[in-house]
């Protein structure tokens, strides 16, 4: 965003609502340029320089749709937020797909197009960066693909489903959704729906009022409200009641709540995101999650991927985990013998990162301090990967193709990376005739794991 006025675009076929629109922005002390039509639209974004933009879906010429993919090809860092007809959620969830960082339905409340405006205009701009970020590990190129999403999605306040197996990181990446937002400065209200007692989960999210039901001794805010003006995320989700599910959707669509044993009703301003490991389109066929509340919630969807398919983030990951747990016992990094991070290499994880985290606190325990050994990890070896390290080839050895957020650079550095540890993997990481099957001088092979940062070990093994 400039440091002047910021200037908005509104693009409406209605005279009368184009002119509300552009009073109100006048009050909020914005700069508000109008447009009647999809044409006139195109032609003031690609000659004038704006913030933000409020579209409607029916702009006689075309539609906020058209609108919507026009500004992601030329102006894709400015936020645009669609006005759609009352109740239709439809129309609001595509647009948030088409990339709408959030929606107003008419008839338009000006509190709540007020709120609209701020989050976007607190979105446009500069890239924010967060400590979350560098806490995330990963450069596998699912990783780098996820987290180019990640980047993407925190500016919207579209709905975000996020799937993936158990301690696979989805929490991590709810926070990191959230601290590159613009709800930034506000909570991030984490809760697991399955550890709640049901007889509770409507107090738990909504609240109550002291005296509302037996051992109600004093007032509680219940987590929406804790949440307000930040990010809710429901963490097994599908473990929700079918009669809390209905409960949840309502408060999400009225964007209000009532407690327990309270009359009135509370405006809440937050952004959802849930997780479950479960496959949430199949407990929906299945009837035990609600229809209606999956495609609100399920706006838009973030895989994490299993750690069995990012191997080649294991080493940099169990440098992150000792290091930090390290510190927390106050005691030297140790070291990890060859031997022991080619198990860790080759292991399956069925629990995931949380189970390599398991796996390395035992370990520390276990070893003497200086170097952690295979047979301080425990692995069960029964366990053997379940499929190769993703690299640029598949199971077939076909070429992949290059994800397009990936650079050349980047992308060439995968292959090298894959293909060398497929060569070690074949000579039990002796490097000599590793780099023989490469056809290249141990000289060189031992650069290229220096430079990729795979030679954790130099224990001689040669
Ligand atoms: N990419 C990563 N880099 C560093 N740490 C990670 C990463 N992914 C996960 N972790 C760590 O692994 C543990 C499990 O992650 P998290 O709780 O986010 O997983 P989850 O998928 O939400 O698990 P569950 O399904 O059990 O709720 C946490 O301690 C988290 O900090």
């Amino acid at each position: 965003m400039t440091a002047e006025t910021p200037h908005v675009l509104v693009v409406d076929d209605e005279a009368d609502l184009r002119e509300l629109l552009v009073i109100t922005l006048g009050r909020m002390k914005l700069k508000a340029t109008a447009a009647e039509n999809l044409a006139s639209a195109k032609e003031k974004l690609s000659s004038g320089n704006f913030d933000l933009c409020l579209t409607d879906m029916n702009l006689g010429d075309g539609t906020g749709m058209e609108l919507l993919q026009f500004i992601s090809r030329h102006c894709p860092d400015m936020p645009a937020a669609v006005i759609t007809a009352y109740g239709n959620m439809e129309t609001a969830t595509e647009a948030m797909k088409f990339g709408a960082y959030d929606f107003i339905s008419k008839p338009v409340a000006l509190d709540r197009l007020r709120q609209l405006i701020e989050d976007g205009l607190g979105i446009s701009g500069t890239e924010e960066h967060s400590d979350e970020e560098d806490n995330l590990i990963g450069d596998a190129p699912a990783m780098k693909a996820l987290k180019a999403q990640v980047r993407k999605l925190a500016r919207s306040q579209a709905p975000i489903y996020i799937s993936g197996e158990s301690g696979s990181g989805k929490e991590r990446i709810a926070r990191l959704i959230h601290s590159l937002g613009p709800r930034r400065e506000r909570p991030f209200v984490a809760v697991n729906c399955g550890a709640i007692p049901s007889e509770l989960m409507e107090s738990e999210f909504f609240g109550h009022r002291k005296g509302a039901f037996t051992g109600a001794v004093e007032d509680r805010k219940g987590l929406f409200r804790e949440a307000d003006g930040g990010t809710l995320f429901l963490d097994e989700v599908a473990d929700l009641p079918l009669h809390m599910q209905v409960k949840l959707l309502r408060a999400i669509q009225e964007k209000s709540v009532r407690p327990v044993g309270e009359a009135k009703e509370f405006q809440v301003n937050l952004r959802i995101l849930c997780a479950t490991h479960k496959d949430l389109s199949r407990e929906m066929s299945e009837g035990r999650f609600r229809q209606d509340l999956f495609y609100r919630l399920n706006v838009i969807e973030a895989h994490v991927p299993p750690l069995r398919e990012r191997q080649e983030d294991i080493p940099s990951l169990v440098d992150h985990i000792l290091t930090r747990l390290s510190r927390a016992w106050d005691i030297t990094v140790p070291t990890v013998s060859t031997a022991a991070m080619k198990s860790l290499c080759h292991y399956a994880f069925p629990g995931n990162v949380r189970e390599l985290e398991n796996t390395l606190e035992r370990a520390l325990t276990l070893c003497d301090g200086v170097v952690i050994d295979k047979e301080h990890l425990r692995l069960q070896e029964t366990s053997p990967v379940a499929a190769p390290p993703s690299g640029p080839w598949n199971e077939t050895s076909q070429q992949v193709e290059r994800p397009p957020q990936l650079p050349l650079e980047e992308f060439l550095q995968e292959i090298e990376k894959t293909e060398i540890l497929k060569a070690l993997d074949a000579t039990h990481w002796n490097r000599t005739a590793a780099a023989k099957k490469l056809g290249m001088t141990f000289r060189s092979l031992r650069y290229r794991l220096k430079k990729l940062e795979l030679d954790r070990d130099d224990e001689g093994n040669e």
